[in-house]
């Protein structure tokens, strides 16, 4: 599919889509809960819908009633059907090691760009707790020991993602004598640690974790169904704060100030710019005013550097964004694709293994590759607005994790044409 974008965007209200990050979280934390959970304002993407449709088939209960889902959970068993996480990471990287927990073999399958990122940091903790597991192409066979291990200490990098510390979260709890989890350079994604910390406490998991997120301990427990309310998703919002910015006054609701989502520095980024932000008791209102040039460290916040760098190509001046390298390991290499798309509008930009730097100025219209990254559709549509005349490929690629965006960038007044 193909979204041509003309210039210009009126403005308008839009309300944030539920977070993607949280309802796999709330998903994964009901199946394990034996007992009526239920969860509020959950997302309907192509990544949550995997996150559900895996824990169906190892026998969570999903019944959909209108705003909310009602799951019973507790009696997870692999079957022999290949478990698809399709293109979610997250889903893939806490299936895992509930799997590596159940008695018997789990046989997951995923979308073959998952088949490009990291997932050798769990595979070591497998062979370090004695879980067999096999990994080829795009299928991971594990055989788990429901929950008896080799070792109940397991070590494992931070800065490769923090969703492998979060799956090794997930799963603690049934681990036999419970687990320690020590991480051997220093935790990145900090936040998602802290969603995830979040998480298991609302569902009755006590976690001990030291202060910089290095170290856990957790107890062999079971988890406790509960309700759970889906807030707004703040890297969904980025776009749209964004476009208020640089084209039409936009208000964005259903967002939490308070969120432990990394995305919210967003508004960090916007105030360092001169953008003009009126935060309200729900609602943020953002309006068009000449951007300043960003210098920015963006590994707590990686989601955010489609959006950020297309800020910083209409900003006053040039814009330094560093600490980006993992941004190289999503569903595109997103440092490299951000570059060349910018390059394609002519704006100035050098790219580094770990920085971008960009001349902010006046961008044209081009054709865009989102080389089927959600987050490069979504922040190139925003920029586009400036300048019109640009076609985006692959537009329907935000699906992974907003299928609405498309009515919803129409209903912040951009003007766009969907096509084959
Ligand atoms: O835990 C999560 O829900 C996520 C963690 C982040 O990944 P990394 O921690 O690998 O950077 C982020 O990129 C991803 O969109 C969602
Ligand atoms: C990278 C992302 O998600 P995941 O890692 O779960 O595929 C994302 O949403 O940008």
């Amino acid at each position: 599919m193909k979204a041509t974008i003309a210039k210009g965007a009126s403005g308008g209200i839009v309300a944030a889509p539920p977070s993607k990050s949280y309802t796999i979280r709330a998903l994964f934390a009901a199946a394990l809960a034996e007992g009526e959970s239920r969860i509020s304002n959950p997302l309907i993407s192509d990544d949550t819908e995997a996150a559900a449709e895996v824990l169906t088939q190892l026998g969570t209960k999903i019944e959909r009633n209108p705003g909310h889902w009602s799951i019973s959970g507790g009696l997870l068993k692999p079957l022999h059907e290949k478990l698809n996480c399709r293109q979610s990471a997250a889903t893939l990287r806490f299936l895992a090691p509930v799997c590596a927990m159940l008695e018997g073999t789990s046989r997951i399958s995923f979308a073959p760009g998952l088949a490009l990122r990291p997932m050798s940091p769990l595979l070591d903790v497998f062979s370090q707790m004695g879980v067999p597991s096999e990994l080829t192409d795009n299928h991971l066979n594990i055989s788990g020991t429901g929950g008896r291990l080799k070792t109940n200490t397991v070590t494992l990098p931070g800065n490769i993602s923090s969703q492998f510390i979060s799956g090794l979260l997930f799963a603690a709890p049934l681990v036999k004598r419970g687990l320690s989890i020590n991480l051997i350079t220093p935790a990145e994604s900090k936040d998602y640690l802290k969603m995830t910390l979040s998480c298991l406490s609302h569902f009755g998991i006590g976690v001990e974790a030291n202060q910089e997120l290095s170290e856990f301990r957790v107890a062999q427990q079971s988890y406790k169904p509960t309700d759970y309310n889906i807030e707004g998703d703040w890297s969904s919002a980025s776009y749209f704060l964004g476009l208020g910015a640089i084209a039409g006054k936009v208000t964005v609701t259903g967002l939490n100030e308070n969120s432990f989502q990394a995305d919210k520095f967003v508004l960090n980024c916007l105030g360092r710019m001169d953008a003009r932000v009126n935060v309200e008791k729900d609602a943020i209102i953002v309006s068009p005013s000449p951007l300043q040039p960003l210098q920015a460290g963006l590994n707590e916040a990686i989601d955010l550097l489609p959006t950020v760098a297309c800020l910083a190509a209409v900003a006053g001046g040039r814009s330094s964004l560093i600490g980006i390298e993992r941004a190289r390991l999503k569903e595109s290499d997103r440092v490299a694709v951000v570059a060349k798309n910018l390059k394609r509008m002519g704006v100035e930009i050098i790219e580094e293994p770990d920085r971008l730097t960009i001349g902010g100025g006046y961008p044209r219209g081009a054709i865009i590759d989102s080389f089927g990254d959600h987050r490069i559709a979504m922040a190139f549509a925003t920029l586009a607005t400036v300048c019109g005349d640009t076609v985006i490929t692959g537009a329907d690629c935000v699906n992974k994790t907003y299928p609405g965006f498309w009515e919803d960038f129409k209903r912040a007044g951009g003007k766009v044409t969907l096509s084959e």
